[in-house]
């Protein structure tokens, strides 16, 4: 067994098996607690929330819980491998959530037959809790699940590797584009993936200003145009009027390259072809699409992310789902909506281009960090994160309509002092 590969196992056993638990947040050591705790006590919130479902977020823990849900149709990128194995990666989730943005979040792994059955199954329990985060689960079932779930759900449901992804790849992008002197409006953009991932992470450059002909989307058939039979609705929006087939007939000349796809599927030679100055996302987990070395060998122009925590820019959407959750679930918002997910952008963008704090450089183990192609994006322990974007999330959802509540007066002023 290779020492990482133990390191990993170990981690996850020991002590205790997994990585969460739950702790009381009341006293219950005396008669007089439990009485209050439960019996008689628990009648008196009972019958509040009975007479206004709102007091639930007085009397529970629902207004700071997030529900974390797969069926294991997406893991990372090691496929479809079902919810049980899915455990570890949304146990995982749940751990950055409550890490990242103090949220208390649960994982649930939903075993069913039909698309519909996981509909339902999360729609009727959805009430438990203050935001669900979609995780893992596959094109093109996820667009379905995500729009039904939206529409029988009365608080946020955000599918994770569309949105997360696509907040972060969209702020990282637009930074690393300005640093190679480059405008998204002009960029060819060649996208390997189809799915849940790469669908939104196209659909948000499209709204910072990127052309939708200008993007080659690739799928494991090739080239995605308009003389193929062979596409879902989500795939036909990209189906580029060309005669180009192949990942090399692309990416000649491209600017970008944003792989939310698999391992190892683009080759030093692809890179090669790439224009000038290439801003190059190989963004699947564990394994990119290219690994940094190669890539770096290849060629000395390009600026390199991967989703991992272990090179330089890092596009990961840890990035965004705790932050954003935070903001939303502080208003109380109904819905995540593209008016918040730009303030994240925003947000995310304007801190790589600030000095770091010392306790980043600590914890990453460097002694500097300065804007360019070593750092386009903040690295997740960045303490400005959670005000920034939670701020920027919270004030767009109140601003566009779907907040609830007010903000506390003085919101997250104590973190951003
Ligand atoms: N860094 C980050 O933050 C994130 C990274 N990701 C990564 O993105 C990848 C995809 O995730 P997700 O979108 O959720 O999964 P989906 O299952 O929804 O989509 C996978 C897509 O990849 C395509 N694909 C797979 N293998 C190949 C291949 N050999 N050549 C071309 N296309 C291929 C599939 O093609 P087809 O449609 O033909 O089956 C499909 O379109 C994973 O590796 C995941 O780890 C995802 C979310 C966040
Ligand atoms: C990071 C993540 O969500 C993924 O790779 O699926
Ligand atoms: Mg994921």
């Amino acid at each position: 067994m290779s020492d990482f590969r133990e390191q990993a196992l170990h981690y996850h056993a020991h002590p205790v098996p997994g990585k969460i638990s739950v702790e009381l947040t009341k006293p219950a050591e005396t008669v007089k607690d439990l009485a209050l705790a439960y019996s008689p006590g628990v009648a008196e919130p009972v019958r509040e929330i009975a007479a206004d479902p709102a007091n639930a977020y007085k009397y529970t823990g629902k207004g700071n819980m997030v529900a974390v849900i797969s069926n294991g149709t997406a893991i990372l990128g090691l496929g479809n491998l079902g919810p049980l194995a899915s455990k570890p990666v949304m146990e995982g989730k749940a751990l950055l959530f409550k890490r990242f943005a103090g949220l208390d979040s649960i994982d649930i792994e939903v075993k069913h037959r039909t698309t519909e059955d996981f509909i339902n199954t999360v729609a009727n329990i959805a009430d438990t809790f203050g935001g669900i985060n979609l995780e893992d689960i596959k094109a093109p079932e996820c667009f379905e699940i995500e729009k039904a779930l939206i529409e029988r759900c009365e608080i946020p449901v955000f599918h994770d590797d569309q949105h997360g992804t696509a907040i972060v790849t969209a702020a990282g992008m637009l930074n690393a584009l300005e640093i190679q002197g480059k405008d998204i409006q002009d960029a060819i953009i060649v996208c390997l993936g189809a799915g849940a991932a790469a669908i939104a992470c196209m659909e948000l450059l499209i709204k910072c200003g990127a052309q939708r002909e200008h993007i080659y989307m690739l799928d494991r058939k090739g080239v995605i145009h308009t003389r193929r039979d062979d596409l879902n609705e989500y795939k036909q929006l990209f189906a580029n009027n060309t005669d180009k087939r192949t990942l090399q007939d692309v990416i000649s000349d491209a600017d970008v390259f944003v792989g939310v796809s698999g391992p190892d599927l683009l080759s030093a030679d692809d890179l090669k072809l790439m224009a000038d100055k290439p801003v190059v996302f190989a963004c699947s987990n564990p394994d990119p699409e290219i690994n940094p070395e190669l890539a770096h060998s290849a060629r000395t122009d390009l600026i390199m992310a991967t989703g991992r925590s272990d090179y330089p820019n890092q596009v990961n959407n840890v990035l965004c789902f705790p932050f954003i959750f935070r903001g939303a679930l502080d208003v109380r918002a109904t819905a995540i909506n593209d008016e918040m997910k730009i303030a994240a952008v925003e947000a995310i963008r304007s801190i790589a281009k600030e000095p770091v704090p010392e306790q980043v450089l600590t914890a990453a183990g460097v002694e500097s960090l300065e804007f360019g192609a070593q750092y386009i994006i903040p690295k997740p322990m960045d303490p400005r994160l959670l005000p920034r974007i939670a701020k920027a999330v919270a004030y767009a959802a109140i601003e566009s309509g779907v907040a609830q509540i007010e903000l506390p007066a003085n919101y997250m002023a104590d973190l951003e002092a």
